[in-house]
């Protein structure tokens, strides 16, 4: 399997927690868009938020995403991704997308653990289980539109990277 493997879907999801362990026992490379942006841009993303607002971010969103697109790579991105349209075409035409899908409950109390507020600053300014139950209800159309497998990523991280392996599996035989 060598096309990119795009992981997409709301905050908490675990696209990075997922991805590192898929990029492990499939043998690739692992990247994460906001790790990798906030690296080269040396702020975080609630700075470059603050001082540039979320037009800015989202733009160097898509440069990032276009940067580190390669082959055998586990690809992170963040929630926010499938919000342009170039960047659902792109992730579609270069490689595999994968949505994570939980429900809001879930989402949430895993937010409510592990706020990392220097990646996630606030998108509504509404208290976490609104802005999360509001957030997935606008975006979920397009991370469907987006995925080529829709994912339940509300179990163990190593029963979800079993899913995903077992979908690309059955999508390489038929
Ligand atoms: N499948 C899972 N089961 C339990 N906890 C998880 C799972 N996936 C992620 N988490 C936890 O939820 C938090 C958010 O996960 P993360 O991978 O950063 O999500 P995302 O990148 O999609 O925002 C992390 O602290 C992580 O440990
Ligand atoms: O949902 C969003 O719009 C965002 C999700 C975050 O990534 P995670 O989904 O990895 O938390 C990060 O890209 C940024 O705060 C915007
Ligand atoms: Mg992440």
């Amino acid at each position: 399997m060598t096309q990119p493997i795009f992981l997409v879907g709301p905050r908490g999801c675990g696209k990075t927690t997922v991805g590192l362990e898929l990029a492990r026992v499939s043998d690739s490379q692992f990247v994460d868009t906001d790790h990798w942006l906030q690296t080269h841009a040396r702020q975080t993303i609630a700075e470059i938020v603050e001082k540039e607002g979320w037009e800015s971010f989202r733009t160097r969103e898509s440069e990032t995403l276009e940067a580190v697109t390669a082959p055998s790579t586990i690809v992170a991105t963040g929630g926010g991704i499938i919000l342009a349209e170039r960047n659902r075409q792109f992730m579609r035409e270069k490689g595999i997308v994968i949505y994570l899908c939980a429900p809001v409950s879930t989402l949430v109390e895993r937010l409510e653990a592990f706020p990392e507020e220097g990646q996630r600053p606030t998108l509504t300014g509404k208290p976490i289980s609104e802005e999360v139950s509001e957030i997935l209800a606008e975006r979920d159309a397009l991370y469907r539109e987006a995925a080529h497998h829709v994912i339940d990523a509300s179990l163990s991280p190593e029963q979800v990277v079993n899913q995903i392996v077992t979908a690309l599996r059955l999508a390489c035989a038929s």
